[in-house]
């Protein structure tokens, strides 16, 4: 089940994937029906453990209720200091991609193997201060860089712009990869992420600070057709 879903998210893009981080948790079967009336075709579940990130949102249980309101692949961005502890627990509640921080781990290509052998994809983040390098050696195991462009931990951040240099020369080095990107996504900064090679857009307060999902997200879609490369 999770190949197929895996395999919906390697086709989604280019695409707008909403952060449910701003969404109202308390009326969870609402809010997705909105998100897939507007077209979503993939969730980004962001889990926060207060210690890799000094904020906290939630696990499993949430992960579970989203997957018995919806279909939809679930991308499922890992801001925790122990990815593998949770990994599994993770995919039995319905993960289809599971993201953790080359800053969090060791030996990133052997996180993502593991990770990969749960029968799920494998994604791999880091942060605006960290370097591409970072990455030597673990890019034949992930199935997606997901670029921040904030400081992972909070939505709301203002975009940073190194981001852009990241996505162009990955797109340049590894143009098979699935590149995704997160922090600061609105209007103003979607465009420039497409051009740099982007094919999956993480959006937070882009949608949930908006009072129409389904036009905000239209319109996040025409500037991602529009973006020049
Ligand atoms: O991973 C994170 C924050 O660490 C995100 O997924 C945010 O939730 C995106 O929110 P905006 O920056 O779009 O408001
Ligand atoms: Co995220």
């Amino acid at each position: 089940m999770s190949q197929d879903k895996l395999e919906l998210i390697r086709n989604a893009g280019p695409s707008v994937l909403p952060s449910l981080l701003l969404c109202d948790f308390g009326d969870l079967k609402t809010e997705l029906a909105l998100l897939e009336d507007a077209g979503t075709q993939v969730l980004h579940l962001d889990v926060m453990d207060g210690h890799f990130v000094p904020n906290l949102t939630y696990g499993m249980p949430i992960v579970e209720g989203i997957r018995r309101h919806s279909e939809l692949p679930m991308d499922v961005h890992l801001m925790i200091s122990d990815p593998l502890q949770f990994a599994r627990p993770m995919v039995d509640a319905g993960a289809d991609l599971l993201t953790f921080h080359v800053e969090a781990v060791e030996d990133a290509g052997a996180v993502a193997r593991e990770i990969r052998s749960m029968g799920v994809g494998a994604g791999v983040a880091l942060n605006p201060g960290t370097d591409l390098s970072a990455l030597d050696g673990c890019l034949d195991d992930v199935d997606l860089v997901l670029v921040m462009s904030v400081d992972a931990g909070f939505g709301g951040q203002a975009f940073n712009p190194v981001a852009l240099e990241k996505l162009a020369s990955l797109k340049q080095s590894h143009p098979d990869l699935l590149l995704e990107i997160d922090g600061g996504i609105n209007l103003q900064t979607i465009a420039a992420a497409r051009a740099a090679g982007c094919d999956l857009f993480v959006v937070g307060s882009g949608i949930f600070k908006q009072d129409d999902y389904a036009s905000a997200i239209a319109a996040l879609d025409d500037a991602i057709a529009g973006a020049v490369s």
